[in-house]
């Protein structure tokens, strides 16, 4: 099937039964099952294209007695099982330092041997998936709120690999990621800081809200999440990176430039589109 035949099926029975979800008195129940069926045969195309890129990347990327930074997300879920089959059949020697607390549960949850940044300050490779990359490998991250440990673990690894499904392989930012960069600020800086972002860059910022709770989403490190839907297609990110992260109040943001060495994107047949870096 064409990738952008399964990617209209799997954007269009989303929407139709999100959409329905609002509304289901009223509709046959006949109706209500396919359209649930075709929502999760949407979702399990994705999680099979998520769960081949997540298993090709702990295949070829990790070896015995590495220090492993896991990364946080729907993707990663799969590298953790990934891995920790392999610390059973292979008996591999490795230790994992999470990048969230969702990556901590997962590292303890899969018997995995749990490390942190004061012993482990070096790691040999980090693993995180991400919600878009560009033809020069500079990534959004952040989809998950988890992007400044993520950052950080990266920047202590060795080689930082990403793993996604193929809706996360563009050739610019913004192609197919809509909801902007993530930028985690310090609570008390965030209107001033969303101000400053508009005056630089134009654009909207919004406070990110939480969903099962009144009011924002509260990072594991106690912060605002930003999301900055930029307008233009052109900018030098590198650039844009370091001028917000200049700004006070902002901790981090969720662009990933001249970080990643490797991107495996996964396909719901199972196959694996794996680029490198030219610049690694
Ligand atoms: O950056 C992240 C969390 O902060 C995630 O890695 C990113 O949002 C991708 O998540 P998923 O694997 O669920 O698509």
């Amino acid at each position: 099937m064409q990738l952008s035949l399964l990617r209209g099926l799997s954007e269009a029975s989303l929407s139709f039964a999100s959409s329905i979800g609002c509304r289901t008195t009223g509709l046959p129940g006949s109706t209500l099952l396919s359209a649930s069926h075709s929502s999760s045969a949407a979702m399990s195309l994705l999680e099979s294209a998520k769960k081949a890129a997540a298993f090709r990347a702990v295949d070829e990327c990790v070896k015995d007695k590495d220090v492993v930074g896991v990364g946080s997300g729907s993707t990663v879920v799969y590298a953790v099982e990934r891995l920790a089959e392999r610390v059973k059949t292979e008996k591999l020697q490795l230790v994992c330092i999470p990048t969230s607390f969702q990556a901590r549960q997962l590292i303890v949850e899969n018997n995995l041997v749990l490390g942190d940044l004061s012993l482990y300050p070096s790691l040999d490779i980090a693993i995180d998936g991400a919600d878009e990359v560009d033809k020069d490998f500079t990534a959004i991250k952040g989809g998950g709120g988890c992007l400044t440990q993520e950052k950080i673990v990266a920047s202590c690894a060795k080689r930082f690999v990403v793993i996604a499904d193929y809706t996360k392989d563009s050739q610019i930012l913004g192609e197919q990621y809509k909801k902007g960069i993530p930028i985690e600020v310090i609570p008390l800086a965030y209107v001033p800081v969303m101000n400053k972002i508009k005056a630089l860059y134009g654009g909207n910022v919004e406070l990110r809200m939480a969903k099962m709770k009144a009011g924002p989403v509260v990072t594991d490190n106690g912060n605002f999440i930003l999301d900055w839907v930029f307008l233009e297609d052109k900018f030098n990110w590198e650039s844009v990176n370091t001028q917000l992260n200049l700004i006070p109040g902002v901790v981090e943001t969720g662009l990933f430039v001249n970080m990643a060495e490797r991107a495996f994107f996964g396909y719901a047949d199972g196959s694996v589109k794996e680029k490198t870096c030219p610049q690694k």
